[in-house]
Formats: structure tokens, C-alpha cells, sequence
């Protein structure tokens, strides 16, 4: 089932929670909404559930018009960061509401459902804990079984607020791989909200990153991470070196006094000499190795910002930087953004 969005407008009082959306989310993808607290992440989520109503715009699903619908009739499954899990009901029982409360005539019969439950608990492998309580079940298998709830009912669209972000990062990091695995299996429309980078990049086909309630940038991991559109995306996503054309970095010539340069720590060089006239002297503050890279940390003459480098281990032990060294920098691969773009 594909969603299309189109001029979307959400207003609370005077604040715009959403500011002219335009979203089309393909049939079968793993959609993720990124964007740091209070950017309108859950709201979007809750238009298209049918909990939230947008003041203009319009929202498809597979070509209708939906906005009409409530949210029983639009088909989609939930799941929430604080599992609503029914405490007084066993996992079994859980599972099988979304059946149970159907209209008698699309419900189906005892064996039907017993059938579908323990199908649902195989696939997200968790049918031996069927007779437990949700109190009796640890964080990360109550979010699995939320989840074997939700798609209990066969919804089109699977719209998941934040679902694991009540979880330790352990715990997290597994079920993400978990989801990612299990969309493989069943292809339901997805759209995932979360404000974490890593989990967006790590689990969405595309990603829709926002920021005050407009989107910033549409793309796959791949291309939100390695070509930002805005300088938003650059900040937020990854990290990142402001070069201030006022400070005479080399790179930002020709563009105008209040041009920015922006520049990934892993995409700068760092050399004894200079590369070529564009080379930046520096001194080195920091060395640190952190697993596989060492961040090493440097400073222009007569600044008191620091710059942030990341090398391979490799890469470092061929030539080894201390602290008070003086040596040269380089980035390989920047990007400049005017006066006024900046986030
Ligand atoms: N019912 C409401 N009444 C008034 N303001 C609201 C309401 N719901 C959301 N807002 C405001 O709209 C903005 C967007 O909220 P939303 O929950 O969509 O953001 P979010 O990106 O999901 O943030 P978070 O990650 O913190 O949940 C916020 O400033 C919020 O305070």
C-alpha cells in the first residue's frame, strides 16, 4: 500500500507542527522519520493513522483519499514506545484482541484464531512465552510482542512511534536488526520515527530527516549521510567541521564572506607538509584511539576551535601524530553553503 502526501499543513495555536509536506512513501518500504524532538515526527505519524487531523493538504493510500476514514477503517497497525500491552491478559491473549474485537462477521472462529496467534508468536519468535504476563516479559520481548499485536489484524501500514526507545542501547541495537529482518520477511508499508541517527541509517530503505516541521531531506542512508542537502542535515546526521570563509579557510574562496565549509572528520587529510596552497597549518591537541579509528584533534594558529579528524588505525600507525605537533590539513571532499543556509 503506497501513502502520498501532498501539501500537508498541521497548526497548533500559533505553532506550525507542520509546514507543507510532501512525502510519497512507496508500497513495501521501510520508511524512516528523522528529526531531533518537537519537529513534528509523531504528529505526521498521527495524520496518517487517523488520530490527528491536518488542517490542509491531502493524504492518499494507494490513490484514495483517506482523511475521511477514522482510524479503525484506514487499516494500520501501531506500535508505541510505551508498550500498550493489556497487563491483566497473557501474551496469547494479547496477541489475539485485535480478532477477538472484530465485527462478528469478519471475525474469525477459535481454531482460526489459536492458529494465527501462535503464527504471529513463531514470527517474532517468542510462542514459548504465550501464557506469561506482559509483567513477566523484559522490555525488548514486550515491544516483540506489541509488534505480533499490531499485525495481528493484517494492517496495510505499519506506523511504529519511536518503539524502541524506552530500551537500553543493547537491547535496541538487536531489535533493530530484528525489525529490519522481519520487514524482509512481510514487506508491510513501514514508517518509523525515531530521533536517533544510527537507528534511521541502520534500518530504513529511505529516510526523511525534519527539522521545525518541513523536510529537510528525502534519500536513502546512503545519500542522507554522504550528500546532505542542507546544512541541517550535515549537523544532524554524522559529524561535522564548520570552516567560516571570515576565517580565512582557503576552501570557501570565491563564495561570499559569510560562506561556510562543511567538512566530514573522516574526509580530511592530514599531512608534515603541505598538500598544495590550500593547506591549512595546524597544531595537534588530541590523539585519541577509539577501536578501529584514532580522532585526533587540531587547532589553527591563534584559534581556539577545534578541528576533528578521523583516521584508520592504519593510516595513523604509518604515521603517528602526537599532541604539540605541527603539520598540515587537507579535506578531500567538502561542500559550501551561502550566508543564510546555515541551520
Ligand atoms: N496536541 C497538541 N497540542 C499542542 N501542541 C502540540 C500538540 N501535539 C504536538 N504539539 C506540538 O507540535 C510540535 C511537534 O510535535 P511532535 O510530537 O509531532 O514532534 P516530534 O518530532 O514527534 O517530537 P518528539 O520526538 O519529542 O516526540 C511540538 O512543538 C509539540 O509541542
Amino acid at each position: 500500500m503506497s501513502i502520498t502526501i501532498e501539501n500537508l499543513n498541521k497548526q497548533f495555536g500559533s505553532y506550525k507542527a507542520l509546514d507543507n509536506i510532501n512525502l510519497e512513501v512507496n508500497s513495501g518500504e521501510l520508511l524512516a522519520l528523522l528529526g531531533p524532538s518537537g519537529c513534528g515526527k509523531t504528529s505526521l505519524l498521527r495524520i496518517i493513522g487517523g488520530m490527528e487531523l491536518a488542517d490542509s493538504g491531502k493524504l492518499l493510500f494507494h490513490g484514495e483519499d483517506v482523511q475521511q476514514r477514522d482510524a479503525r477503517e484506514r487499516n494500520v497497525g501501531f506500535v508505541f514506545q510505551h508498550y500498550a500491552l493489556f497487563r491483566h491478559m497473557t501474551v496469547f491473549e494479547n496477541v489475539a484482541f485485535g480478532l477477538r474485537v472484530k465485527p462478528k462477521k469478519e471475525r474469525p472462529n477459535e481454531a482460526e484464531i489459536k492458529r494465527r496467534v501462535h503464527e504471529l508468536l513463531n514470527l517474532v519468535q517468542l510462542d514459548f512465552l504465550h501464557d506469561r504476563y506482559p509483567a513477566q516479559l523484559s522490555g525488548g520481548q514486550r515491544q516483540r510482542i506489541a509488534l505480533a499485536r499490531a499485525l495481528a489484524v493484517e494492517p496495510k501500514i505499519l506506523l511504529l512511534d519511536e518503539p524502541f526507545g524506552a530500551l537500553d542501547a543493547q537491547v535496541r541495537k538487536e531489535l533493530r536488526r530484528w525489525l529490519r529482518r522481519l520487514h524482509d520477511e512481510l514487506h508491510i508499508t513501514s514508517i518509523f520515527v525515531t530521533h536517533d541517527q544510527e537507528e534511521a541509517l541502520e534500518v530504513a530503505d529511505r529516510v526523511v530527516v525534519m527539522n521545525k516541521g518541513r523536510i529537510e531531506q528525502i534519500g536513502t542512508p546512503d545519500e542522507v549521510y554522504a550528500a546532505p542537502a542542507t546544512p541541517f542535515v550535515y549537523q544532524f546526521i554524522g559529524n561535522v567541521n564548520l570552516f567560516h570563509s571570515r576565517d580565512h579557510a582557503p576552501w570557501t574562496e570565491h563564495h561570499g564572506e559569510e560562506a561556510v565549509a562543511y567538512v566530514r572528520p573522516h574526509d580530511i587529510d592530514i599531512s608534515a607538509t603541505p598538500q598544495d596552497d590550500t593547506a591549512l597549518p595546524v597544531e595537534v591537541k588530541l590523539v585519541r584511539a577509539i577501536g578501529s579509528i584514532v580522532r585526533v584533534e587540531v587547532a589553527a594558529d591563534g584559534s581556539s576551535e577545534f578541528i576533528e579528524i578521523e583516521l584508520s588505525r592504519e593510516r595513523f600507525d604509518a604515521a603517528p601524530l602526537a599532541s604539540g605537533d605541527k603539520v598540515f590539513i587537507r579535506p578531500r571532499q567538502f561542500r559550501v553553503f551561502e550566508a543564510g543556509a546555515q541551520a
